[in-house]
């Protein structure tokens, strides 16, 4: 099975069935390691943009035995709605600050999209100052409540928010660095489908690393590294760009609406179940994922590593760059150590 046919089918899987469904067809799901363990996930910003369809995408995959949504506000209607949808796993709502150690206790995985989006013309750091003490608050809970879980940031800016994460984690005594991981998922799906087009490939037959962070040109695709793509220079320059800044493409479309939402709820549920799959002893699971890290200077940076039954069991290196990518790195390596800095400083002073 080619990495990308890997890569797809777990989402085929959770669409599927609600397909055929809608068809009158009884479907035969089959389900991978995760569908037959037991696991709680909590979703910590659950009623938002992203937290409301990555939820369903969650429950439609009948693979979590309990689906913990966490907001500050909404998710008893969030939770009622999706509870009736006739998949496996129960749903719980829990709602504001005092409900968030509930939600947490006993998670295996926690997912976090929580936070305030861009709109056009800012930049994700210009998040930095709303996202940072709502990542640290989040943080300081999950240390409590549930210490042993994997956490999965989408909050942006990533390349500070993991940071803060992590150093709070530190602070408590109970970091992991197997077990905590910025969602950069959503570069790869962009990378896989802008390629498929350029090149008039089958995108399932398309896989793009893509390392570095999650923001702007320190997100930094190996088109080099493409099985059956030919680039010219002038692809290359163009497609890196467009991976880039994808999210602005949506930010710009959505006009002071928010940024990605749908096609991040669809990466971050597939990334999730990936993970799961890795807890629950699943094998050869490698997703590129923002890591702390020795590959650069840089603390944290995104590239392959392998999911396994504590989370990250190797983080893999990116192999022969090309000299545009080479450079793309030393450019990008002290950007994303300032803004490692950044987040951890918050912790520091906060
Ligand atoms: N990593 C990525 O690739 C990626 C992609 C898209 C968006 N994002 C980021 O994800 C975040 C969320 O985006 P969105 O569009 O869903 O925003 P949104 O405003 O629609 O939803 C955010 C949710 O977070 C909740 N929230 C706020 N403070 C909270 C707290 N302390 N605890 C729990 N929940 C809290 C809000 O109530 C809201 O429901 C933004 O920071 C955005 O930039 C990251
Ligand atoms: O662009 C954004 O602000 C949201 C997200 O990081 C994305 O890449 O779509």
């Amino acid at each position: 099975m080619s990495a990308l046919t890997a890569r797809i089918q777990p989402v085929a899987r959770m669409v599927a069935p609600v397909a055929l469904k809608a068809l009158g067809v009884s479907a035969t799901r089959s389900f991978t390691a995760s569908a037959r363990a037991k696991n709680k996930v909590a979703v910590v910003g659950a009623a938002g943009g992203i937290g409301q369809p990555m939820s369903l995408l969650m429950k439609l995959s009948g693979k979590i035995e309990h689906l913990s949504l966490f907001d500050i506000v909404n998710t008893p209607g969030v939770a009622a709605d999706l509870s009736h949808c006739n998949t496996k796993g129960k749903v719980s709502a829990h709602k504001g600050p005092e409900e968030m150690g509930a939600a947490l206790d006993g998670c295996d995985l926690v997912v976090i999209p929580a936070g305030v989006p861009r709109k056009p013309g800012m930049t994700r750091d210009d998040l930095f100052n709303t996202n940072a003490s709502i990542v640290k608050g989040i943080a300081e809970q999950c240390a409590k409540s549930c210490p042993n879980a994997c956490f999965l940031i989408i909050s942006n800016p990533v390349n500070s928010t993991v940071p803060i994460f992590g150093d709070v984690l530190k602070t408590a005594g109970v970091f992991d660095p197997r077990k905590l991981m910025g969602v950069t998922m959503l570069d790869i799906c962009r990378a896989n489908t802008f390629v498929a087009e350029n090149q008039g490939m089958d995108v399932d037959k398309v896989s793009v690393d893509v390392i570095g962070g999650h923001a702007g040109t320190t997100i930094m695709p190996l088109l080099s590294q493409v099985k059956g793509a030919k680039f010219s220079e002038e692809d290359i320059k163009a497609l890196t760009h467009r991976i880039q800044f994808g999210g602005d493409e949506v930010v710009k479309a959505k006009d002071g609406a928010g940024s990605a939402t749908l096609s991040m709820a669809h990466a971050g549920a597939y990334f999730a179940e990936r993970v799961l799959d890795g807890l629950n002893g699943a094998t050869g699971v490698k997703e590129c994922t923002f890591v702390e890290s020795s590959l650069t200077d840089a603390p944290y940076f995104a590239s392959p590593c392998t999911l396994g039954k504590e989370g990250v069991s190797e983080v893999h290196g990116f192999g022969t760059l090309s000299p545009f990518e080479q450079s793309l790195v030393d450019e990008n390596v002290p950007a994303l150590i300032k803004m490692a800095k950044k987040g951890t400083d918050f912790v520091k002073n906060n």
